[in-house]
């Protein structure tokens, strides 16, 4: 469904990504881990059309969508939840969810009713503005938003970030019921959490793979910490 092949990503001098291959078949969690640095949320920003594609190129649904504007990418329900999750601070959350509507482009998706039953926390909440939600609360309204925009795919940067223990559990609670009914690619720190949701990851080191396998062949502690420590002898397809 969404299939990179040979991404590269340059600043200038700096190449974060490395000729990147990585796909995500319909039906599929799959995670996208490495250290500080390694070009995860490069990989994301590339794809969802954020920062330009060096080389290489991006298909969703068969359609090459590489260097194509994020409004046009979202509109065809490839939705991205960024890191820091951009919450519209002088907007309540109802208002907040309601704005993903603009990018569902006549898709059915998500009702904010349906949002509100899958992220109960947030019932209460609702007239809340986003300046004064906590960090938690906020990445429930990014995703819930995600979802009122009706995504046949989501892209998460680091849902986990800056949270309490209790409410990344929450988040990827929730997450595992989303991922039941749309496929997602999630960037994180997290391997715990991200490994038990996900059925594959790749793990990235200074912007190339380093390994990638199942969410159990992951679940090897050497061969990913070797990985993060970027050698890359322990790479396996
Ligand atoms: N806008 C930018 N301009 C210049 N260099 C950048 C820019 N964004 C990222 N980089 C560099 O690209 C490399 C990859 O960064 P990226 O943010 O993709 O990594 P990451 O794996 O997501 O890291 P983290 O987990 O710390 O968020 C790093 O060396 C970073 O300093």
């Amino acid at each position: 469904m969404l299939e990179i092949t040979g991404l590269c990503v340059d600043y200038g001098t700096t190449r974060a990504v490395v000729g990147l291959d990585l796909r995500v078949d319909a039906g599929e969690a799959v995670a996208l881990l490495g250290p500080n640095g390694a070009g995860k949320t490069s990989t994301l920003h590339a794809v969802s059309g954020l920062v330009p594609v060096t080389r290489g190129t991006v298909l969703f649904d068969g359609a090459d969508i590489t260097g194509h504007s994020p409004s046009e990418i979202a509109r065809r329900g490839l939705v991205h939840v960024p890191e820091g999750r951009r919450v519209f601070p002088s907007l309540s959350v109802d208002e907040n969810l309601r704005m993903g509507r603009i990018a569902a482009a006549g898709r059915k998706g998500w009702t904010e009713a349906d949002v509100y039953d899958l992220l109960p926390a947030l019932v209460p909440l609702r007239d809340r503005a986003g300046y004064a939600l906590s960090g938690g609360e906020q990445q429930m309204v990014a995703i819930g938003r995600a979802l009122v925009s009706a995504p046949r795919m989501l892209l998460l940067d680091e849902p986990s970030l800056g949270l309490a223990p209790v409410v990344v559990q929450a988040v990827y609670g929730a997450l595992a019921r989303i991922a039941a009914d749309v496929p997602v690619l999630v960037v994180e720190q997290n391997t715990v959490a991200a490994l038990k949701l996900c059925h594959r990851g790749f793990v990235l080191s200074a912007g190339r793979l380093a390994l990638s396998g199942t969410a159990d062949e992951l679940g090897d502690r050497d061969s990913l910490l070797a990985s993060f420590l970027g050698k890359r002898d322990a790479a396996h397809a």
